[in-house]
């Protein structure tokens, strides 16, 4: 039996044979092989996802390619990564040679009459650690419909991409089968095209529709809350597809059983398959969005700039777009090129319009000094010790990023000091942001608690 390192090479590549290239870099070149103990092979795979998938379809492959080469028999263990450690993000779509080698494929069969936002491809979507999960069952429902996880169920803050996901898989699903049947609905489209068919007498059409699809994307159910007629006729559809084994998808701003008035048989039969979140970008991956966006629509932006507008924007990935839009109006507005200095004078307004004109700098270095358990007066000193210093830069900082008060005042509010202390305590802490994701959530809890006082 070879080493390790040589017969993983052997597998990879035979893998890389028998899958697309988006499977390959899904599923392959996120796995490792650790060890390999008396014909166990020991295969690492970062989530219950992955290690589910390899055990179903890859893990007898791996023991055929072996025994073909090498005549030996191996049993492939597959497990998962450490939860605690970090986990490498992906900034960079793994779909680039499907989306090239399905466009031909692909433009005739979306002038179907449902609606796929053309954009919203699994090409355009960037993976980072918040929805990497959802990226991967996404990929696999829309390869493997109505199998492994249905429904599939996502679930998560606004603008954090699950509508871009849902669409991703009605393309990748006609790229793959260009016959296949793909409806997308907001829950109030069904809702209203439920009401409309009881209306004019066409209930037999409706349910002939809904019911005879391969795929129903259904987008923001919240919305059945309250609509008991709809939740019927829903849990109906629901049946029919999920006994004929065609895939549903479903979004949600919450898990099923937090959505109010939501029936119990929805709920239970929603637990079915899959649930998965989608959490906030970290900043790496708001820079890559931001940086794929600039690329798409040709803007000379620089990097530095990039990572300024991720900085100011942390949640909402619409608000982000919503940033670099205005930035490049702005530019255009005022006949500039792109700068650091051009976007935040641009997203100043946008800033101001989203801060809290109550909040003063008192309230920041108060919910700071409680925040890192120091006190204010220390905030205000002058000791150098670095549990005090970083506190009293990051209070200078969101003095900075969420209040009115200029430099001067704010320099004065600390203690006396000069305003070249404030922006070297705005440029340090915005710099460190880049990288240490302990501060980042710091700061965006502290931000989320001065919001909400
Ligand atoms: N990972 C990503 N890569 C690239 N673009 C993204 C990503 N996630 C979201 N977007 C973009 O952000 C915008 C908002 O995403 P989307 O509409 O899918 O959010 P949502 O979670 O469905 O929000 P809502 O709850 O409001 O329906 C879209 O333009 C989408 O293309």
């Amino acid at each position: 039996m070879p080493e390790l390192e040589e017969l993983w090479a052997i597998i990879r590549d035979e893998l890389q044979r028998s899958l697309t290239p988006v499977g390959y870099k899904t599923w392959v070149t996120t796995a490792k092989p650790i060890a390999l103990n008396q014909n166990q092979l020991i295969i690492e795979v970062p989530e219950d996802l992955q290690k589910d998938y390899w055990e179903r379809n890859l893990a007898t492959k791996v023991v055929e390619y072996v025994y073909q080469h090498t005549g030996g028999e191996i049993t492939p263990i597959i497990q998962t990564a450490n939860h605690d450690e970090i986990r490498q993000t992906t900034t960079t779509s793994p779909q680039e040679e499907v989306g090239e080698r399905n466009t031909a494929t692909i433009t005739p069969t979306f002038m179907r009459p449902t609606h796929l936002n053309s954009r919203y491809t699994f090409d355009t979507f960037v993976t980072g650690k918040g929805n990497q999960m959802a990226h991967a069952a996404a990929l696999v429902v829309s390869e493997e419909p109505g199998t492994m996880y249905n429904p599939l169920f996502f679930y998560g803050g606004v603008g954090l991409g699950k509508t871009h996901l849902m669409h991703a898989i009605g393309h990748q699903m006609l790229a793959l089968r260009p016959d296949a049947k793909v409806k997308y609905v907001t829950s109030e489209a069904f809702a209203n095209d439920f009401i409309n068919s009881i209306q004019t007498r066409q209930q037999e059409q409706f349910r002939q529709e809904y019911r005879s699809v391969d795929l129903l994307l259904v987008d923001d159910i919240q919305f059945f809350a309250d609509k008991e007629g709809t939740q019927e006729e829903f849990f109906h559809t629901f049946n029919a597809l999920y006994d004929d084994k065609k895939q549903i998808v479903l979004t949600s701003d919450r898990l099923p059983n937090e959505i109010p008035k939501l029936q119990e048989r929805l709920v239970s039969r929603f637990k079915w398959g899959l649930s998965v979140d989608i959490t906030p970008p970290d900043l790496e991956t708001r820079i890559a969005i931001l940086r794929n966006k600039a690329d798409a629509e040709q803007l000379q932006i620089p990097d530095e700039t990039l990572s300024y507008i991720a900085g100011q924007i942390d949640s909402n990935i619409r608000e982000l777009e919503g940033a670099l839009v205005r930035v490049q109006a702005y530019a255009t507005m005022k006949h500039l090129t792109i700068s650091t200095s051009l976007a935040a004078d641009a997203l100043k307004n946008l800033k101001l319009a989203g801060k809290n004109n109550e909040l003063s700098i008192t309230d920041i270095q108060n919910e700071v000094a409680k925040y890192y358990e120091v006190s204010v007066a220390d905030l205000k000193g002058k000791k150098r010790v670095k549990t005090i210093v970083m506190p009293r830069q990051i209070a200078m900082y969101l003095a900075r990023e969420m209040t009115d008060n200029s430099l001067p005042k704010i320099g004065r509010s600390f203690g006396g000091k000069d305003h070249t202390t404030v922006i070297h305590a705005h440029e340090k802490i915005a710099q460190a942001l880049e990288q240490n994701e302990r501060l980042q959530n710091d700061v965006r809890e502290l931000k989320n608690n001065l919001r909400t006082n």
